[in-house]
């Protein structure tokens, strides 16, 4: 295929209510959409991306204004140079500009959708995927109160969802979590992320966490503490689970290596892309290390992508692919519903969602035009 234009969606969408993390409090979703024409033997097509950074380089380096530029600038321009461009070989073309992974893996969406569409092609089939609902779990931000969190968790676990996740961070962790555990019991999947709020002096703290049958921690420590995770492994009987460090399949393979991370939380925009994923996904698989889906408050769009990399058969925990409704009142989208505890899995060709023209007009901010 042969890309002709490109156009970049800026968007910010209210969130039903504040998302707080270790790092941050957001109170709308901000992102941008790559909106990818080609050129084909068979006629135009055209595919969608949507790439996952923030709106400030705090949960990694990337953040909206950066990737925007840096696909204006630096990446398209090397896209728009290859005759013969496949979803397969965009990272290889993109591999002398250092970084940049979710705006590498925005485009190379885009690229994949129009492939898939080409090809009539789900995008489940086109992974391999083997499951038609993947178990949905939820990401529960950090509350103002115990209460609070007490009865957000309460509600989630009301609708159905298959495994809650909260949010800790230094002064807001053992309290709530054993609030949470003398509240529902033991038998409900309950885990916690720390966006890398801890460093190896809190390990005594953190082992405390111990005594309340969480599935895993996820990235108590810095992105760039592989070794130290091992280390604080060694000492917690609750399973290691990276998200933030695991930035390629070699960071994966390192990690599993050096006995950082039992668990992997997969994020495509994270690593570069939806292929480089997969990788991961096969390299875990191949350790006996499970992977779940993680997630980064995305429309509905990158929702549907993520729902079909999860039914790949390494993914044998629930991520955090939640329905449209946990973060959104309105999606661009048709919207991803959660019910029984699953999500569907998309089987129209592409990622199997069309973006809604009007919705796409309401929450746009910017746009910026890319030709050849
Ligand atoms: C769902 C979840 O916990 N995701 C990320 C962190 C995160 C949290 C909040 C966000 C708000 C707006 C955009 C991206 C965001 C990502 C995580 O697993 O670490
Ligand atoms: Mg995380």
């Amino acid at each position: 295929m042969q890309l002709t234009g490109l156009t970049l969606h800026r968007l910010s969408i209210p969130l039903v209510t504040p998302f707080t993390t270790s790092f941050m409090t957001e109170t709308e979703k901000d992102c941008y959409l790559v909106e990818a024409r080609f050129d084909t033997p068979s006629g135009p097509v055209t595919g969608w991306g949507e790439s996952v950074a923030m709106i400030a380089p705090l949960y990694s380096e990337e953040y909206i204004d950066g990737g925007m530029a840096v696909t204006r600038d630096w990446l398209a321009p090397i896209l728009f140079d290859v005759e013969d461009l496949t979803a397969e070989t965009v990272g290889w073309h993109l591999r002398h500009v250092i970084g940049h992974r979710m705006s590498k893996s925005a485009l190379e969406m885009a690229v994949i959708e129009a492939q898939l569409k080409q090809a009539g092609l789900s995008f489940q089939q086109y992974l391999g995927g083997v499951v038609d609902t993947i178990p949905s779990g939820v990401s529960v931000g950090i509350q103002d109160t115990v209460e609070d969190t007490v009865r957000v968790i309460g509600e989630y676990l009301e609708e159905g969802y298959a495994r809650i996740k909260l949010k800790i961070k230094p002064g807001a962790d053992i309290e709530p979590v054993a609030a949470v555990r003398k509240a529902f019991g033991d038998d409900f999947l309950f885990q916690v992320d720390a966006n890398a709020a801890y460093t190896l002096v809190d390990a005594a703290h953190l082992k405390k966490l111990d005594d309340y049958g969480l599935l895993l921690i996820e990235q108590p420590l810095g992105e760039a503490d592989i070794r130290q995770h091992s280390e604080l492994a060694k000492l917690m009987d609750t399973p290691m689970c990276l998200d933030e460090s695991i930035v390629s399949a070699e960071a994966a393979a390192d990690a599993i290596a050096l006995g950082a991370t039992s668990v992997i939380n997969i994020k495509p925009g994270r690593v570069g892309g939806f292929i480089e994923a997969k990788r991961i996904h096969d390299l875990a698989s191949a350790h006996g290390v499970a992977v779940w889906h993680g997630g980064m408050v995305e429309t509905g769009l990158g929702r549907a992508a993520n729902a079909a990399m999860a039914s790949l058969p390494g993914f044998t925990l629930p991520g955090d692919v939640s329905g449209s409704k946990r973060f959104f009142h309105e999606d661009i989208t048709e919207e991803i519903v959660m019910h029984d505890g699953v999500v569907d899995v998309p089987t129209g060709p592409g990622f199997g969602v069309t973006i809604d023209p009007e919705k796409l007009r309401r929450f746009t901010t910017d746009t910026i035009e890319i030709t050849r």
